[in-house]
């Protein structure tokens, strides 16, 4: 088995930061360098202020502060960190084409070709080559043809490695995993890598696959964690009409071991950049090998979500009186959930969007989301000219701010810290009826009618 002692990871984003910062933690013996083609993003993780670092994860300011420039290096010299590693990991970005076939529904893998290619064109020593991105089954057949045809004679090794982690948690997850999945064809190389994780994760969690079971296991995975959730907000809304409150739906099934309790909290719509792409990026080789059945199953996971997400927003427009036409509507929470600056399909993007396209004005207030990202995520959508939506859309870093002469508030993230606040005092400086949409289901009904406000949850 080959000893590593230089690793590197292409793409210093939500995984590729904490996993390797992890990694170094339990290895001190290993030096790893992470590298981006973004310098900015570089320089953020290289910045003494250790509360400018690009991500926001709890724990992981620490751990990055024990290791850096110490065995963690951020760098943007690609092919320097490239040619001095014996393993390599790619973990760049891989989201829904917006262009060409497979628009809107099969994976960009032109970041991850482009990685393989750069090692190609680089490498001088033979390599192990980690997808640590989540990829299509079958990519590593195209990685393994770019690298193997160089024909400068280097042994290339590729294993699939995917990352299970969440982020909010991510360094939880990553610190204690319920399993970590390799696969590859090479025995050597994936002991190699094996032996990394053992540095900190039982050895029975470690389990061995072919490449195109690993590969597959990470959409899987999504699709089935994603499917529980439209399955609970499926039933949420038929709890609003039938007097069931789905808290209670979830605990009792909940209860049953063979069901289990996990990823049943009905809410305004998962977001995140992993479950939408993964599902569509499934349910497009699904239909590019004709099945069609398999497809239509998976598709209905996302249909799913987003009825929810129109659903709540139409819901609140209708007991607004049916028009939300110059009112002001404050939103608490744009993070796609708590405890991350991440904002990706976000529930609270598309909320905002069609608020505004009924004429609203929206106050925004998250503890870890900036003014500019929320405006540039509108803008993304493309909906209105962005004078409009900066005209539209206030943001504050106060709550209170926020909800000032607001005729509704709407809870778009489960932040802690939203259950906290002084609702008496939100509730005075609110227009009345002061209505309330919790969107998380965090607020207490009783507490919250108590006061005064007319409280609206999902599934209830
Ligand atoms: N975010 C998550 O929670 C999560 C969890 C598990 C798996 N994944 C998967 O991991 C992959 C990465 O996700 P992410 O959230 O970290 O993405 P990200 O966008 O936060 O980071 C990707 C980084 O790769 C860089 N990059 C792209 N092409 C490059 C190149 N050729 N050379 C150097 N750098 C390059 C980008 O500049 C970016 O900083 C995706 O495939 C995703 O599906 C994500
Ligand atoms: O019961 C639940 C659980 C989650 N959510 C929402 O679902 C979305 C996704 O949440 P979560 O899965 O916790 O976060 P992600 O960081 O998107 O992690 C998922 O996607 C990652 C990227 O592939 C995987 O690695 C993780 O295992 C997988 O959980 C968020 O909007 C949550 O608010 C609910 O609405 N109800």
């Amino acid at each position: 088995m080959k000893q590593i002692k230089n690793i590197c990871c292409i793409g210093a984003g939500y995984v590729g930061g904490p996993t390797m910062a992890v990694i170094a933690k339990n290895n001190p013996h290993i030096t790893v360098t992470i590298v981006d083609i973004n310098a900015d993003r570089i320089a953020a993780w290289n910045d003494k202020d250790l509360t400018k670092l690009p991500i926001y994860e709890p724990g992981l300011a620490d751990i990055v502060k024990e290791t850096r420039n110490k065995n963690l290096f951020f760098s943007t010299d690609i092919n320097k960190a490239i040619d001095q590693s014996e393993m390599i990991f790619m973990s760049v970005n891989t989201p829904t084409k917006t262009y060409g076939k497979g628009k809107g529904m099969a994976a960009d893998l032109k970041y991850i070709e482009l990685c393989a290619r750069t090692i190609a064109d680089v490498a001088t020593t033979d390599k192990i080559v980690v997808e640590k991105s989540t990829l299509p089954v079958r990519t590593a057949e195209a990685i393994k043809s770019i690298l193997h045809n160089t024909g400068n004679h280097i042994n290339f090794h590729i294993l699939s490695n995917p990352e299970f982690l969440a982020e909010g948690t991510a360094i939880k997850d990553l610190l204690n995993p319920d399993r970590v999945l390799i696969g590859g064809e090479s025995e050597e190389a994936i002991e190699s890598l094996a032996k990394i994780y053992e540095s900190w994760v039982p050895k029975n969690q470690i389990i061995r696959t072919n490449l195109w079971s690993s590969e597959l296991s990470k959409l899987t995975a999504n699709a089935f964690l994603a499917q529980r959730i439209s399955s609970i907000n499926a039933i949420s809304e038929l709890c609003e009409l039938t007097g069931a409150n789905v808290n209670e739906v979830s605990k009792a099934i909940g209860m049953d071991s063979r069901i289990g309790s996990k990823f049943l909290k009905a809410s305004v719509g998962f977001g995140g950049s992993c479950f939408q792409k993964d599902i569509l990026n499934l349910v497009y080789i699904a239909r590019s090998y004709h099945l069609n059945e398999v497809a239509d199953y998976w598709e209905q996971v996302i249909i799913m979500n987003d009825h929810q997400k129109r659903r709540f927003s139409d819901r609140l427009i209708k007991t607004l009186y049916n028009t939300v036409s110059g009112k002001k509507i404050a939103l608490l929470g744009w993070a796609f959930k708590k405890d991350t600056n991440d904002t990706r399909e976000s529930a609270a993007i598309y909320v905002t969007d069609h608020l505004l396209s009924e004429q609203a004005t929206v106050s925004v207030y998250d503890p870890k989301v900036s003014s500019e990202k929320m405006q540039s995520d509108l803008n993304y959508l493309n909906t209105r000219t962005e004078d409009e939506n900066f005209n539209l859309v206030q943001t504050v870093s106060n709550p209170y701010d926020a909800v000032k002469n607001a005729h509704a508030v709407a809870i778009m993230t489960e932040w802690d810290e939203f259950i906290t606040y002084d609702w008496e005092i939100i509730y005075k400086s609110m227009k009345k009826p002061a209505f309330i949409f919790d969107g998380r289901n965090i607020l207490e009904k009783s507490k919250m009618e108590a006061i005064g406000f007319e409280y609206h949850a999902i599934g209830q």
